[in-house]
């Protein structure tokens, strides 16, 4: 019988490794009880301010990660965004996909987002097969996300696009169950998103509801552009708070943020006497 001769595969496989697992970092922060920030980027809006300078403002406040993403992105500036960012800072760089389109195996970890909370299958699973094999290869840290998006009291551009429905800010039980069953369908992370510049963040009964409903680390996002709202997110249980617009409208916030995060971290200090 006759041999078939083994192909040689025409690209060989990767050979970078990521630097990080951010799904990792975030289990131990939630375990020692530390709460972090990240700084949205969003390559559409790069013209739109000075990008280096919330760059450093954000490195100088210690923000933890740099998420860059959006819902569409017009223009092919997303992995110059991102070597820009390296130049400045080792600060971990998280893409935030609006779809299979954004993959860059520049940055350090993506968000495999699965859109929980709606009933579009392409945002389910089907832009999930298209990008496999390139996530496969590209060697970054791949991070099953459960993605819930909540009513922020406004259209947002990621429900128009998604095409989906968000969950009823006022259901906790339902968006509880729903993030039950992202943590048994073994996702990583639960991400609950207001939505960029939503009018009312993710309400925070709605994230204890979930806090108390999953172990997974809670990322929380959307229309978080004062110091006490980061807070109520923070007191109800997220880990991780994600700020984009209100930073992009005011480097000032940034120092606020940093400030309520660090409130949180500082730990009592113990009983020294023995
Ligand atoms: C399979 C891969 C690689 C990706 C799947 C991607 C999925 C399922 C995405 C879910 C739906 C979606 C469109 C998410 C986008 C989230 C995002 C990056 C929001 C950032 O905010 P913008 O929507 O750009 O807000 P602005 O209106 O403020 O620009
Ligand atoms: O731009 P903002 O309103 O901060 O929202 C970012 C959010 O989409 C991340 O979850
Ligand atoms: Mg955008």
């Amino acid at each position: 019988m006759q041999s078939t001769p083994q192909r040689k595969p025409l690209l060989p496989n990767t050979t970078k490794q990521s630097r990080i697992s951010l799904s990792a970092i975030l289990t131990s922060y939630k375990e020692s009880g530390r709460k972090s920030f990240a700084v949205l980027l969003d390559p559409d809006k790069v013209g739109q301010y000075d990008f280096t300078e919330t760059v450093s403002r954000a490195v100088a406040h210690q923000a933890d990660f740099f998420f860059v993403g959006g819902s569409l992105i017009t223009d092919y500036v997303q992995r110059d965004m991102i070597a820009q960012i390296r130049q400045q800072t080792d600060t971990p760089i998280i893409i935030f996909p609006g779809n299979s389109l954004h993959i860059d195996p520049s940055a350090d970890s993506i968000l495999l987002l699965s859109l929980i909370s709606g009933r579009n299958p392409d945002l389910l699973i089907g832009q999930h097969v298209i990008a496999a094999p390139l996530l496969k290869r590209s060697g970054l840290d791949i991070v099953s996300t459960a993605y819930m998006l909540v009513d922020g009291g406004a259209q947002t551009t990621v429900s128009y696009i998604s095409n989906t429905m968000p969950l009823p800010h006022d259901k906790p039980g339902v968006a509880a169950c729903t993030a039950m069953a992202g943590e048994l369908l073994g996702m990583k992370l639960t991400y609950l998103d207001a939505g960029s510049g939503a009018r009312r963040p993710v309400p925070a009964p709605l994230i204890s509801a979930v806090r108390q409903a999953v172990d997974t680390p809670i990322v929380v996002g959307g229309g978080i552009n004062t110091g006490e709202k980061a807070y109520d997110a923070l007191q109800a249980g997220a880990d991780l708070i994600v700020v984009g617009n209100g930073i992009e409208q005011n480097l000032d916030l940034l120092p606020e943020i940093a400030g309520v995060v660090s409130s949180f971290n500082i730990k009592p200090i113990q009983n020294l006497h023995v």
